[in-house]
């Protein structure tokens, strides 16, 4: 899914990612650290959002400087503000503009919408203000503009920060459920790490450690102890 040789990302004057060697090939991969480690840098990267400085990238086969509309065709990126994510002013409206690149009849894109909105427990609230959603259902929201558009893989950058435990489940179920997708997950919720099979451990732009994600968050565990 993911492969990395020696990696690096400059940004401004820092060198934010330095020598990043992976080889992901798993269906849910966690990544975590201390803050302010690379994390989100590296979720940029592999959504496509960033280019790397150095080094080979290759997301699902795909070489993100020559593949970038094939990239982000395959890709979908859900980040921890939803209300960044908010777009349209209806719940409705915002889930569709997702299906917007694909230019479905408007018969296809409705059946979708409203599908995904099912799936997401949204379905009762499709004409409702987005903006005056709770903050579980805003995520919720911005997960569903993410699934409707059927994606290969998903890199969810702290999905569940602002939510509730009850919200956080059933986010966390969602994002691991077996749909197709691949995962990334960027997450201080060592819990929801634990349920991905693999995890990457970053510490000041490096990776320090991956592998099964038990034994991973086990070390990052350690290292916090010490
Ligand atoms: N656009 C940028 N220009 C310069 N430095 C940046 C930029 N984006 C991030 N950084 C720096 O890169 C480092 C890693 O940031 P990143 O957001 O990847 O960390 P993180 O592990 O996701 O942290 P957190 O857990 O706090 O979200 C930080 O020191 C941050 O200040």
């Amino acid at each position: 899914m993911i492969r990395c040789i020696d990696v690096a990302s400059r940004l401004g004057a820092r060198d934010v990612l330095r020598g990043v060697s992976l080889d992901l090939d798993a269906r849910s991969v966690a990544v975590v650290g201390d803050n302010g480690s690379g994390k989100s840098t590296f979720a940029r990267l592999v959504a496509g959002l960033i280019r790397h400085t150095t080094g080979e990238l290759r997301v699902l086969g795909l070489d993100p400087d020559r593949d970038a509309t094939e990239l982000r065709r395959r890709v979908a990126l859900v980040l921890s503000n939803p209300d960044a994510q908010i777009v349209m002013p209806t719940v409705a409206d915002d889930v569709a503009l997702s299906l917007r690149p694909a230019r479905l009849p408007r018969a296809e894109r409705d059946r979708r919408v409203a599908t995904a909105l099912e799936r997401f427990g949204l379905d009762g609230l499709a004409d409702r203000p987005a903006h005056d959603l709770s903050g579980g259902q805003k995520q919720l929201l911005a997960l569903c503009g993410a699934f409707v558009r059927a994606p290969d893989l998903v890199v969810a950058d702290e999905p569940t920060a602002f939510l509730d435990a009850r919200n956080a489940r059933l986010v966390s179920d969602h994002l691991l459920a077996d749909a197709g997708h691949r995962l990334v997950v960027v997450t201080h919720h060592l819990g929801l790490a634990r349920r991905c099979e693999r995890a990457v451990l970053f510490s000041d732009g490096r990776v320090v450690a991956s592998g099964i994600s038990d034994e991973v968050v086990d070390a990052y565990e350690r290292a916090v102890a010490c």
